[in-house]
């Protein structure tokens, strides 16, 4: 090469023979698109029908169009969205109104019988994201949702907004002649009663700020793994955060069940984003969560919190599943290699799903489960951990399961890296991972499992008198179950900031339906019936009460729960506490001996003797309420759980 003036190489022009090419051309055969659009068109692969109607002609032979098909999907989703005082249904159609489809399915509008009474809502036209992706709804959150990211394990970050608890106080349940009868209504119930009209305005309201939206999300889902008691939920939401934390929850149905899934038993309408009226009967804040049992619906307004949705569910699980002689239970649930299941109650934060997520045993469910007749089965899908100081190393599995697709909800991460900081509580302290359960690598699937060997109840004891373990007898489990002793960790239950003793009726007062003593029969008749041994595990403090003491290490926890599942601890040497008379062992291998009776762990002995005084004293005060009802058929039983309780 000759150097010009200007220093730079002349470069050679001249071509070159075939032979002598030095960089070949490798590349494959151009894309045969002639546009852009052309182009982007070849990207995506068309997918399999996806429609919640049997389609009644083909059924019969006569094959139908995917867009007949469709239009019959929006037909019934129409009619879930349809205002009850103007037009039968709002114009729905499919897909998102940002992208282009060629073909936009139409629900075929129904005939009005009276005089066409035209607004602007049945002018418009709404658009239906039905039963996304997680991938689609990634999309749709980071496009629409402020403060949606993907966080360097692939999860999708999101902020549910004011509410990061749920607001047990804001729960209303439509109180009509039946229900008047049937559910537990009064002091100490979660069942704040509303009556049929208000719930239909407030309906009403969550419908219409739902169709005014330019598109909403339908999930069609079923609840309980045992496939002779499933339940078809629908889910409308404003928000994808809500369309995946609900994918992720429930039982996500194969196309095929899809196709079958027909008319929901149950509709969330979720309208969070929106607030009630205060000027609206029973409304006594801007948040107010409906459930009408008749109408099968329920109203969520005024709160994004996505943990409602789930737990509203599970609050319908308690009135539909003992009806059928079925026992809904707010525990975890595992099952060792050789078949022993165990069920772990307890309040939020106590430890059912760390504890249930055990890396040698099978994953069931770690939240909502029915006990039937033929065994165990999950109620949902998915998992719902809480994040708070989650580490790697003592809970991998929650750990590894925060991947793609899972909804990471108000957790603080790295601006730049997306590096999630567990320790922040700058939202708040109730930070939550949604996934599938078969996200956890020894989930057993399908969700079910023979009776329990072992019904651990799970107490976080602020006061830190309860010894880490003792062993109960049948009475005594009823006790505690229907007790159902926890101090409320912060943050779950929105307005709660540290630590307070709270009692709730098995172990899930918040949730049940029925009387807490229809419930704790039914446990009383299985435990019975099937020899089921019961455990009362404090997951709380040691050494002092909340502020003083320590709470106790997840590694003695879990060692305590090893031995139950082994039956070691069935075989173990007991002595009896004094005030509760719960049977401790002495000894008990990998946990040091003296935390196992808490009268060694407190420096001052006045101050346990007092605070363990002061406990008995509310147990015994919170059960007076209870003393005039018999617990199943068994007068012998009942006496006996009086008497079970702490004794001074
Ligand atoms: N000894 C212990 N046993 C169980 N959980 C503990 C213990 N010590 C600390 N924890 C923490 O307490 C929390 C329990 O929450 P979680 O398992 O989600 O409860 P639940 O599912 O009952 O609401 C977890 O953050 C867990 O790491
Ligand atoms: C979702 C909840 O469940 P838990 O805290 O029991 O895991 C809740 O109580 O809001
Ligand atoms: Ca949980
Ligand atoms: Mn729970």
């Amino acid at each position: 090469m000759a150097s010009h003036g200007n220093g730079l190489a002349k470069i050679e022009t001249q071509k070159m023979k075939e032979d002598k090419i030095i960089c070949h051309d490798d590349s494959a055969v151009p894309v045969t698109a002639q546009t852009e659009d052309e182009l982007h068109s070849l990207q995506k692969k068309k997918s399999g029908p996806n429609t919640p109607i049997k389609d009644i002609q083909s059924a019969f032979g006569i094959p139908t169009t995917e867009v007949e098909r469709q239009k019959q999907q929006l037909q019934s989703i129409s009619a879930s969205l349809a205002s009850l005082t103007r037009e039968t249904g709002p114009k729905v159609v499919k897909g998102d109104p940002r992208v282009e489809t060629p073909k936009l399915v139409q629900a075929s509008q129904p005939k009005h019988t009276a005089a066409p009474n035209i607004t602007d809502s049945a002018l418009k036209f709404t658009h239906i994201l039905y039963n996304l992706s997680p991938a689609e709804l990634y999309e749709q959150a980071i496009q629409n949702e402020k403060g949606s990211f993907i966080t360097s394990s692939g999860a999708l970050a999101t902020l549910s907004g004011a509410k990061t608890g749920r607001s047990p106080r804001d729960k209303r349940v439509v109180k009509d002649e039946t229900t008047a009868n049937e559910l537990w209504w009064g002091k100490g119930s979660p069942n704040i009663e509303m009556d049929e009209q208000t719930f239909l305005i407030n309906r009403e309201r969550a419908v219409d700020y739902l169709c005014s939206l330019e598109k909403v999300f339908v999930n069609d889902q079923f609840l309980n793994w045992d496939p002779n008691n499933r339940i078809k939920v629908r889910i409308v939401s404003a928000r994808a955060y809500h369309s995946l934390f609900m994918h992720n929850m429930c039982i996500r149905p194969t196309p095929e069940e899809l196709e079958n899934f027909g008319t929901p038993d149950f509709t969330i309408y979720n309208a969070g984003k929106f607030p009630c009226n205060r000027y609206t009967h029973y409304m006594t804040s801007s948040t107010s969560i409906d459930i009408n049992l008749a109408r099968r619906e329920m109203v969520i307004l005024g709160t994004q919190y996505a943990g409602e949705m789930k737990k509203g569910l599970f609050s319908l699980m308690h009135y539909l599943m003992p009806k059928r002689q079925i026992l809904s239970l707010h525990s975890g649930c595992n099952m060792g290699k050789e078949g022993d299941v165990a069920l772990f109650f307890g309040l939020s934060g106590t430890g059912k799903t760390t504890l249930s997520t055990d890396h040698n045993r099978y994953l069931i469910g770690d939240d909502e489960h029915c006990w039937s007749d033929h065994g165990v089965s999950n109620i949902e899908g998915g998992c719902y951990a809480k994040c708070i100081d989650l580490s790697r190393e003592k809970e991998p599995d929650i750990w590894n399961a925060i991947k793609f697709g899972t909804v990471l909800e108000n957790v603080v991460f790295e601006e730049r890296t997306r590096q999630v900081d567990y320790a922040d509580k700058s939202v708040t302290e109730n930070t939550r991972a949604a996934y599938p359960i078969e996200y956890i690598p020894n989930a057993k699937i399908p969700c079910v499992g023979p009776h329990p060997k072992n019904v651990i109840l799970l107490a976080c004891d602020a006061f830190g008198v309860l010894p880490p373990v003792s062993k109960l007898n049948l009475a005594q489990t009823m006790y505690h179950f229907i007790s159902g002793y926890t101090a409320l960790v912060a943050g779950t239950e929105d307005g709660i900031k540290e630590p307070t003793a709270t009692f709730s009726a098995c172990f899930g007062a918040a949730f049940i339906m029925l009387h807490p003593t229809k419930y704790a029969a039914m446990l009383a008749e299985k435990m019975q019936k099937h020899g089921a041994t019961g455990w009362l595990v404090n997951t709380g403090w040691s050494g002092g009460s909340y502020g003083s003491g320590g709470r106790i290490k997840l590694a003695y926890t879990r060692k305590i729960i090893d031995a139950i599942h082994s039956g070691e601890l069935l075989e173990a040497n007991y002595t009896k506490t004094e005030v509760f008379g719960l049977e401790i062992p002495t000894e008990l291998e990998g946990v040091p001996s003296q935390i196992l009776d808490p009268a060694n762990t407190w420096p001052d002995k006045n101050a346990y003797k007092e605070t363990l005084m002061k406990l008995g004293g509310l147990f015994r005060k919170n059960f007076e309420v209870f003393a005039n009802y018999k617990i199943g058929a068994d007068n012998n039983l009942t006496e006996e759980i009086l008497a079970a309780g702490p004794n001074f």
